[in-house]
């Protein structure tokens, strides 16, 4: 967690040279000769002084404000919160700033001639007024000479001004990388255009650089830049692409933090300035930011022309049916090979299924099929080697896990959908609708991943006569991001679609696969709490659940789990049954402190040599995107030879990458992940925490997503009444158009609204106000100073910051869990608490007429040596 550096101390000094530069911030590090100080006891001559700077010249002289630190391995070093540059206060200093070879074109000679004539101001009167210049120095050096200036001074003065308005170095350094010398400018003449074109700045802190400004809270521009970002926001938060008029106006209303009858009235005028700015799209008494419009839109246009576009290669039933092969020699049953032959048969397809339902083997079974085909249409048409490899297989996934197990299991190569299409950040992709990719089928494994924006590019990117293969399971959570592809694809009826329901899966994992599915329809089994052969339920208070999972980890540890085999699952970050929490636990246990060990520090995570860490965002131009894991495989301290910064190193599945203190925000511990965060990952061993802290975030799928990850064991810890209350409660309904834009405009319109309408009574009135992240990163980024929000200045960044300003109200997941979801939860007549002993449990059960599990029968379960335990172990330290 990035700190804010005290400003307690000041030091005055000569720069002898810079030790440090990164090559991706300002951040840089500094040897300087002291000649000021108030620092009590500083004798020596020189320090090291770090710090983000401009470009900053050995001998200029700079004041630094910050605070003396102790670096564990360098010792003591001045860590300057600003700094100013101590411009050369007579003539004789100015000539030999100018001179000082800086300034291309101007020596020595120049240098006295420029300060002849300008005097002591000559750079403000350079800065002001280039034209000052002219007749002095040739009209090529004058140019350079003063852009060189404005591009050192300036960033300095925007330094200065963001110290005074209060936005970290790190924002200043950008908004000058996005901005240049307009930078300041816009910052104070124009700060509310930052909400649409800068990433990385929530609306709070840009109206408090405006308010600084002076802009008023009517100002028009205030005004639309918050209705913008409050509906951007409530979309993004609840995954809609578009709110309702009294949507609109409450997310605004929030948002601005008013809701008088004049603001009233501003805000309308505001939603029709943003639509003809083309910023919004208003149809039908709904508003649409125009991006996920435009996606929407696109997306089902590319559908609809792929239904009826010709395939490359001749996939006639006739022919396919005469080319099947089926891997394995498994005998599919009907609706899977119906699936292979609908997919083979038409341009666009939809498979879904639970866990062990098949979707593998179909996909196995297309893949070899697809070969066999084009393989019989190059012989039997004489097709060229290109041509064969024009209309090969591909094989894609939303995440790099998902892709690689895609590869292991076809043996085919498949890449995540971002390195499909050559996405690589802040860069438009390589592959779109002008420069398609190749390939005659493309196979997108984990398709309920897919939001609206991925989806357009991938759309876009498709050629005319491919097929594109969407396989997912559509109980589990939408996509992070805004949209409801593949539900809206299915819920169209316009693209062909198999599910398929019937559970293949024998042996280990297979309770797990029923449980999933009774789950999915709403019903929490009655053998839910009884032991079987690959799963068991601890009922346990959240108190308890650090000491269960901690127990549960130690038994799994003594029976053989790698760290890459057990994963533990938890809705939200903080609490101590939270994802946090949890971490420290399993970090301790996996990879305990071992003296001598190497390790790095980042906030208040400490990375040791051999952590399982968790990428927290895309990096494509790393080709490490968000929900990847990973393994530490070695630390390196810049005062080793040859390391230029402290870096840790990344082992993602035998692709190594290297953080540095600028990245290392990137990365986090992944003993324990949100929900999330673990899709299109699959574990030997899930050890999944629900309790009613998290109740805002518990529904079917979140629950249904979380047991799925579980391959061949499964032990749910935590309330009973959690779990039940999620089994119960269906995924709040998004609001999309792709499903309406499929269908046909007359007939489709209006059903859809009504099953919409329908469908959305009672769960949008449930999940009024409650916008939360659908990561539980609203309470991880309570967590975070602001600074660091800045500081990540990323996509991401941007969504998170968005996202948390949309829970305005302190109904965020914390102030809306805590102890009154946790009593309302623990009231409830379903509750099952767990108890100490045999007799405590019978005495509950026969209290509250309901069957209780003891912990001590939980502890029997053969499966991970629970037996190992003691009815004690589970009880927190205070009992
Ligand atoms: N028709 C079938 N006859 C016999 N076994 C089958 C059949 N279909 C699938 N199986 C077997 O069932 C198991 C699960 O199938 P598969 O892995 O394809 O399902 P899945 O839907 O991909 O599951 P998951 O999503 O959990 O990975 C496999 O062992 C597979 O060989």
């Amino acid at each position: 967690m990035a700190r804010t550096v005290r400003e307690d101390n000041q030091i005055t000094g000569t720069l002898q040279n810079v030790i440090f530069s990164a090559n991706d911030s300002y951040f840089k590090i500094l040897s300087v000769t002291v000649n000021k100080t108030d620092l009590e006891d500083w004798d020596e001559e020189g320090i090291i002084v770090t710090g983000t700077f401009a470009s900053v010249k050995p001998g200029s002289t700079y004041a630094f404000y910050g605070q003396l630190v102790t670096h564990p391995k360098y010792g003591q070093q001045f860590q300057a919160a600003r700094y100013e540059n101590q411009m050369p206060a007579d003539e004789k200093g100015l000539v030999a700033f100018f001179a000082s070879g800086d300034f291309p074109g101007v020596g020595k000679k120049t240098a006295e001639k420029i300060v002849d004539h300008l005097g002591q101001d000559a750079i403000d009167l350079i800065l002001a007024d280039p034209s000052v210049l002219t007749g002095l120095v040739k009209p090529k050096v004058a140019a350079d000479l003063a852009e060189k200036l404005q591009e050192n001074l300036g960033l300095e003065k925007l330094f200065l001004l963001g110290h005074q308005i209060g936005l970290s170095a790190d924002v200043a350094g950008r908004l000058f990388d996005h901005y240049g010398e307009a930078a300041q400018e816009v910052l104070q003449k124009t700060p509310y255009r930052l909400v649409y074109e800068f990433d990385g700045l929530p609306f709070k802190k840009v109206d408090a650089i405006a308010k600084q400004a002076g802009f008023p809270d009517d100002h028009p521009d205030r005004i639309q830049a918050g209705v913008y970002a409050g509906i951007l926001n409530a979309c993004y938060s609840a995954g809609h692409t578009y709110l309702t008029v009294d949507q609109a106006l409450a997310a605004a209303q929030s948002t601005l933090q008013s809701n008088s009858s004049s603001m009233q009235i501003a805000i309308d005028q505001a939603l029709g300035a943003l639509v003809s700015q083309e910023r919004l799209v208003y149809e039908d008494g709904n508003y649409s930011p125009t991006d996920l419009k435009g996606a929407e839109v696109l997306v089902s246009s590319k559908v609809k022309s792929l239904l009826t576009a010709k395939s490359a290669v001749q996939t006639t039933p006739d022919l396919v049916d005469t080319t099947f092969v089926v891997p394995e020699n498994l005998d599919l049953d009907e609706v899977q090979r119906a699936a292979v032959e609908s997919a083979l048969t038409n341009q666009v397809f939809v498979l879904t299924g639970g866990p062990g339902t098949g979707k593998t083997t179909v996909t196995k079974t297309l893949v070899a099929t697809w070969e066999a085909l084009v393989r019989h249409q190059a012989q039997s048409q004489g097709r060229d080697k290109e041509w064969v490899k024009q209309n090969r297989v591909r094989l894609a996934s939303p995440t790099g896990r998902a892709a690689k197990r895609m590869t292991e299991i076809t043996g085919y190569e498949a890449t995540t959908i971002h390195r499909l299409l050559g996405i690589t950040d802040g860069d438009d992709a390589e592959f779109d609708a002008d420069n398609p990719i190749s390939g005659g089928l493309l196979i997108i494994d984990e398709a309920s991943m897919l939001d609206i924006s991925l989806a357009e590019s991938l759309f876009a990117a498709l050629p005319k006569g491919m097929h594109i293969v969407l396989v997912g399971d559509a109980d589990q959570l939408p996509s992070v991001g805004p949209g409801n592809v593949l539900y809206d694809l299915i819920q169209s009826q316009v693209v062909p679609h198999v599910a398929l329901e019937r559970i293949y899966r024998q042996g280990k994992g297979s309770s797990i696969s029923a449980l999933a599915q009774s789950i999915n329809a709403g019903i929490l089994p009655r053998d839910f709490q009884e032991n079987q052969s690959d799963r068991s339920t601890f009922l346990s208070t959240a108190d308890q659940v650090p000491r269960a999972v901690s127990q549960v980890l130690q038994a799994a540890v003594k029976k053989g789990f790698t760290a890459n085999q057990v994963q533990v699952l938890a809705p939200m970050y903080k609490t101590p049954a939270g994802v946090l929490a949890l971490n420290q636990i399993a970090q301790d246990l996996f990879n305990p402190v071992k003296s001598g060990q190497k390790t790095l520090q980042q906030g208040e995570t400490i990375f040791r040599l051999g952590d399982k860490v968790l990428q927290l965002e895309n990096d494509s131009e790393r080709d490490i995107y968000n929900g990847d894991m990973g393994q530490v495989i070695a630390i390196h301290y810049k005062k080793e030879p040859g390391v230029a910064a402290d870096s840790l190193v990344v082992d993602f599945d035998g692709q190594e990458v290297w953080y540095t203190s600028k990245t290392l925000n990137q990365l986090t511990l992944a003993y324990a992940t949100t929900i999330h965060k673990a899709q299109g990952n699959e574990f030997k061993l899930v050890i999944l925490v629900l309790t009613g802290q998290f109740k805002i975030m518990l529904n079917q799928n979140l629950v249904y997503t979380a047991i799925t990850r579980a391959k061949e064991s499964l032990v749910m810890v935590g309330d009973y009444s959690a779990y039940e209350y999620a089994a119960t409660h269906p995924v709040p309904v998004r609001q999309t158009f792709l499903q309406e834009l499929l269908v046909d405009q007359q007939n489709g319109r209006r059903a859809t609204r009504a099953k919409q309408a329908d469908s959305r009574v009672g769960q949008l009135a449930e999940h009024q106000g409650q916008t939360v992240d659908c990561d539980g990163q609203t309470t991880n980024l309570d967590s975070q100073s602001a600074s660091r929000a800045d500081r990540l200045g990323t996509q991401q960044s941007q969504t998170t910051a968005v996202r948390q300003e949309a829970t305005q109200q302190p109904q965020t997941a914390d102030a809306l869990s805590a102890e009154s979801d946790q009593r309302s939860l623990i009231s409830s007549s379903q509750q099952k608490p767990a108890v100490q002993t045999p007799l405590a449990a019978d005495q509950v059960a026969g209290e509250s007429g309901l069957t209780t599990v003891t912990l001590a029968q939980a502890m029997a379960d053969p499966m991970i040596g629970m037996a190992d335990l003691k009815p004690a172990d589970f009880m927190p330290e205070s009992r």
